[in-house]
């Protein structure tokens, strides 16, 4: 399989994203503790951490899909978190992948990608269909424009959500366990679309358990623990020498 991003239509780079002592709750239990993040524009930063270490509910407070309790997070200058903020305007600047691709199962691969076009980028239908059929180019899906999910492989379905996402053209992409989902054979080939991603200078913000990924495209790498930013650091400091204790037991687990 071959994988050309290089080709599709040019997206905003540079937008940071700024985590200001965002705190959250599900009921009594406290999942994020006063995260404090700076993550640069135009660079991939990775979240690990154990399971159930608050990796997505941080991911999802993003765009909103978890509301923080107390913090701020910003896209650029932009408050998410302001109430008053235009949550579907902020929206349309993040592309989001999931572990379950999220595609819908009646339509075609390109009508995945041109209902959100023609909805909320008002592209009239040639356009729109155009610019689905580049971005689906890019992720090595042509040809398979007319096929639905479930006559696609889980890989290819989940190269449909990427190519979706970024004819949105994002300024931020979030990508939550894209590949946790996957066969591990299909695992690579997504894989390497994220890296050629992040070779772009795509802003994103990756929550991965493929560390081989985070040392090699990430530009900063961050540890969660119950919740709490434990370590932040280059892969090469984060990797190679990890200064808290509970990061060091992770990664002579994980790797
Ligand atoms: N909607 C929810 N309601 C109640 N509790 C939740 C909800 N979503 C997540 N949690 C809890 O919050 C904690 C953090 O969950 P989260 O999914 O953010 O962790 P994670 O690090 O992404 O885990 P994993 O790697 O297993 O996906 C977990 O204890 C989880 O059970």
């Amino acid at each position: 399989m071959t994988t050309q991003t290089t080709s599709q239509a040019p997206t905003t780079h540079g937008t940071p994203v700024t985590f200001d002592h965002v705190n959250k709750r599900f009921g009594r239990t406290r999942v994020l503790h006063d995260i404090c993040l700076e993550v640069p524009g135009g660079q991939t930063t990775c979240v690990v951490g154990p399971s159930g270490s608050g990796k997505s509910t941080l991911l999802r407070c993003t765009n909103r899909l978890e509301e923080p309790d107390e913090g701020r997070v910003l896209l650029g200058d932009t408050d998410v978190t302001d109430r008053s903020a235009d949550i579907d305007a902020v929206r349309a600047r993040i592309g989001m992948v999931f572990q379950t691709f999220n595609l819908f199962p009646y339509r075609t691969a390109l009508d995945n990608i041109t209902l959100a076009l023609r909805r909320v980028r008002k592209l009239p239908a040639d356009e729109a269909a155009e610019r689905a059929r580049t971005h689906l180019a890019s992720v090595g899906l042509a040809g398979l424009e007319h096929r639905r999910p479930g006559q696609l492989s889980g890989g290819q379905q989940q190269r449909v959500a990427i190519a979706r996402a970024l004819a949105m053209e994002p300024e931020v992409m979030l990508f939550d366990e894209a590949t946790s989902a996957l066969d591990p054979e299909l695992v690579k080939g997504v894989l390497s679309i994220m890296r050629d991603l992040a070779g772009q200078g795509m802003t994103m913000i990756v929550v991965t358990h493929e560390m081989r990924f985070a040392q090699e495209a990430a530009g900063q790498v961050v540890f969660l623990d119950h919740g709490r930013l434990i370590e932040k650091a280059a892969p090469d400091k984060f990797f190679g020498a990890p200064e808290s204790p509970r990061l060091q037991a992770f990664l002579s687990a994980v790797t």
